[in-house]
């Protein structure tokens, strides 16, 4: 349940309110993460299912060309308290304007923080990290240390010559929630999509099979006044890459190794996607500091996977031969690392290019990322 007296769901900039704002419910149902019916003993429907996000006065986070982002208060249905003197806690709230384009962009976004995020109901199964034979890896958390925060460093040879703090890439995914007018369509069509994923996956395919957004879409109306709400972690304000220490700007450099290592890149890495807060975010809030700054990497609306990548060069080739490329991967992987000793068909060469532009983008983004950063070429 959502209070928004001052309309921010329909994807605008609040107007200023004052103390006494007459309560607007509105409903909303959440369609990622999907939680798998056995996850939870509770009944589907209940009020124990419902939690209640506050927009009235919501200060403004801040605002892209395709959406604005209110701070909220979220609490969660009972049983689940937050160590607030209210039981609730701050969330990002992301919202897309009303153009088509806006909330494609933004479902295109919840769907890539769901596939990072994996199933729900795997986390602290028993089986979800046995690596069993056939066990289902990716779904049940393998890109979810995204997500996490690690303790240690990590050693991202060659592109980053030092070793990196292990936090969190991305901030936490609360869910993707679509107004319950359009709630069971969109729950029905994210169902089938979700079991269709489940089968591919398990066939060793397409797991990044969901839709894209379009660019034709993106200035037409958009269908419906309320905009979907993306939940996050509120992450802090952008970063200003001229005031920071070099060590703090590397670890941001590293988010971008950190997603290619999960075939993914982010497409629009610039200092205004990028947060700061005062850390350590295990302690109290009084005991954060800036000495102990704690990043994110932020809009992944335009997030892209290896993949999508192919799906799209198939495509690609399909219209310009008029015929299908045959699956000839010669084991190549992202980085495009095969013999050229060798004799290849056109079709296997085909699919070497393929993976070749996908290995060159990745470098052209960090060469962009060092210039971002405004960090020194080397290596
Ligand atoms: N999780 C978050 N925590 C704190 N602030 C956030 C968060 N997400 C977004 N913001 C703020 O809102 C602004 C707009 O968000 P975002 O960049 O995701 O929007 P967008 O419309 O998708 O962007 P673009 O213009 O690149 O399409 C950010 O620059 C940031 O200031």
């Amino acid at each position: 349940m959502v209070n928004d007296p001052q309309g921010v769901t329909e994807g605008k900039i609040a107007k200023k309110g004052g103390p006494d704002l007459e309560p607007n419910p509105r409903k909303y149902k959440r369609v990622w993460p999907v939680v798998h019916p056995t996850a939870s003993s509770e009944s589907p429907d209940g009020d124990d299912k419902v939690a209640f996000l506050n927009l009235a006065n919501a200060p403004l986070l801040g605002r892209g060309n395709h959406s604005v982002v209110h701070r909220g208060a979220l609490r969660l249905p009972s049983g689940i308290d937050a160590y607030t003197p209210d039981g609730s806690t701050a969330v990002a709230a992301k919202m897309g304007f009303p153009t088509r384009g806006a909330r494609s962009l933004l479902a295109h976004e919840a769907g890539v923080y769901n596939q990072i995020f994996g199933e729900a109901n795997v986390v602290g199964s028993e089986d979800a990290d046995d690596g069993a034979e056939g066990s289902n890896k990716d779904s049940g958390g393998g890109k979810r240390h995204l997500m996490e925060h690690w303790t240690g460093v990590n050693l991202l040879t060659p592109d980053i010559t030092q070793p990196v703090p292990v936090g969190a890439v991305v901030p936490k995914l609360f869910g993707y929630y679509v107004p319950t007018d359009e709630a069971e369509e969109a729950i029905k069509s994210t169902v089938t999509e979700a079991g269709q994923t489940r089968k591919e996956e398990l066939d060793g395919d397409d797991y990044w099979g969901y839709s894209s957004y379009d660019e034709d879409e993106l200035n037409e109306p958009a269908e419906t006044t309320l905009s979907p709400i993306l939940l996050l972690e509120d992450c802090g304000k952008p970063i200003k890459p001229h005031e920071m220490h070099i060590d703090d700007r590397t670890e941001c450099l590293s988010f971008l190794v950190r997603l290619y290592l999960e075939d993914m890149s982010h497409s629009s890495f610039y200092p205004r996607n990028i947060m700061v807060q005062p850390g350590p975010l295990s302690s109290a809030p009084k005991d954060r500091t800036m000495q102990n700054p704690s990043f994110r990497l932020i809009d992944l609306g335009r997030a892209d996977h290896w993949r999508m990548h192919t799906q799209r060069e198939v495509e690609r080739y399909k219209k310009k031969h008029g015929k299908d490329l045959p699956e000839e991967r010669l084991e190549i992987g992202p980085d495009g690392y095969i013999r050229d000793d060798v004799e290849y068909t056109p079709e296997q060469r085909e699919w070497k290019t393929i993976a070749l532009n996908w290995a060159r983008a990745k470098q052209e983004e960090i060469c962009r990322g060092r210039e971002q950063l405004l960090m020194e070429r080397w290596g």
